[in-house]
């Protein structure tokens, strides 16, 4: 069991606790986007209860419980090409997320450029949790176990630094953690992100990526109408996916793609599925052609990963490029299904798709099933 983090002050983009905050004092609601645009527009500076047009009792809330920002930049490392940096944020707990910021101009498909203030916007990858418990076998993060849930205040509040060092089009969640084991803080930081007296994002630039937890993917339509999904997939039959992603265990692939399509149904999207191509033990010619089986006909898009080292002694290899480039082939070709090839960005600063993990790993063990199934 993680013990339950107690933050004192409480951020103040944590809109659940500022929304039960300003209730309890009989505040109105409009006032919350107030606060958050004066704290966004002072970068920072102004003090939550300075916002303009506040009344007296919600100064006097603002003051006693919240602050501007709780957690701090300890370091953040560019990588050699600037194409990558990475973020180390430290909570007002001490314990340690990472968030990398990747410069990367998605309309024009290609790196855009170096670390220039006002240059092309970027996408932001965000942490959801300290470290995380399903235990992926390919995965840094999954090697630490669980340490905690951020609260929704911080996973904002990790848009906020990135701001102040460049601006931000898109935000993933694909940084520590599996954002569906921590559903209400993740939903309530996506609202901040895209209300517009927020952050303003758009709803279709925030992809939420998950290794396939299924209650969790039936409600996020409902609850965040607009938003992208992307489904950890890695492997196209049950036997070969349960050694890889020991949450295949508690919600196996019969019942995911299910999930897939009632998910599709209900948000009219698309999906994007996520591959990591790991060589000889899913990129070989017979799971290429599964993987097309199981998926042709949907609406999805994959998307495969080359594999990024997670630890010094690993067990795995990067899939080579030929490998790489007959995947794709059997599925676009024989399969008729989108498929690209990611454009893996920031590996000398540890800073790629699972390579996050701000803590020392702890003893890698496999996870319950009791555990994984407990969203
Ligand atoms: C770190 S996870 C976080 C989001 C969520 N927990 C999930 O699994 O989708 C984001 C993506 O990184 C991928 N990933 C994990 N370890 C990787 C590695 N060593 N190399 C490349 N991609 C990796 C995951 O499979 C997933 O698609
Ligand atoms: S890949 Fe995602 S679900 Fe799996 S261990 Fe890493 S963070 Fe957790």
């Amino acid at each position: 069991m993680v013990a339950q983090r107690c933050l004192r002050p409480a951020p103040v983009f944590d809109e659940p606790a500022l929304r039960r905050a300003f209730e309890a004092a009989g505040v109105k609601e409009v006032h919350l986007g107030a606060v958050w645009q004066h704290v966004i527009s002072s970068a920072g500076a102004g003090r939550p209860e300075d916002a303009p047009g506040l009344p007296g009792s919600a100064r006097e809330v603002l003051q006693r419980h919240f602050a501007a920002v709780t957690s701090s930049v300890q370091e953040v490392k560019t990588s050699a090409d600037g194409s990558t940096s990475k973020l180390l944020i430290r909570l007002q707990d001490g314990l340690q997320v990472e968030a990398v910021i990747m410069r990367y101009d998605a309309s024009a498909g290609r790196y855009a450029g170096g670390p220039r203030p006002g240059g092309p916007r970027a996408t932001l990858c965000v942490s959801s949790q300290v470290g995380c418990k399903m235990g992926c076998t390919f995965c840094a993060t999954g090697t630490m176990g669980l340490l905690g849930d951020l609260a929704a205040g911080e996973i904002v509040e990790q848009l906020f630094h990135a701001s102040q060092i460049c601006p931000i089009r898109n935000v993933v969640f694909m940084g520590m953690g599996e954002p569906l084991n921590n559903y209400s803080a993740v939903v309530a930081a996506v609202r901040t992100l895209t209300a517009p007296r927020a952050f303003g994002l758009s709803p279709s630039h925030v992809t939420v990526s998950t290794v396939g937890v299924i209650p969790r993917m039936l409600t996020l339509p409902a609850d965040l109408p607009g938003v992208r999904l992307a489904l950890s997939l890695h492997a196209p039959t049950q036997a070969l996916r349960a050694t890889l992603v020991p949450a295949a265990r508690a919600y196996p692939l019969d019942r995911l793609m299910a999930a897939l399509d009632a998910y599709q149904a209900a948000s009219g999207g698309g999906v994007l599925v996520e591959y990591v191509m790991l060589d000889g033990v899913n990129d070989r010619e017979e799971d290429a052609a599964a993987l097309g089986a199981l998926l042709r006909g949907r609406d999805v898009f994959v998307n495969l990963i080359p594999y990024n080292p997670a630890a010094a002694a690993d067990t795995y290899r990067p899939s080579s490029a030929l490998s790489l480039g007959y995947f794709q082939h059997v599925l676009r070709d024989g399969h008729g299904l989108h498929a690209t090839v990611r454009q893996e960005m920031g590996q000398d600063i540890a800073g790629a798709c699972g390579q996050l993990a701000a803590q020392a790993a702890g003893p890698q063990r496999t996870p319950d099933i009791e555990d994984i199934a407990s969203p």
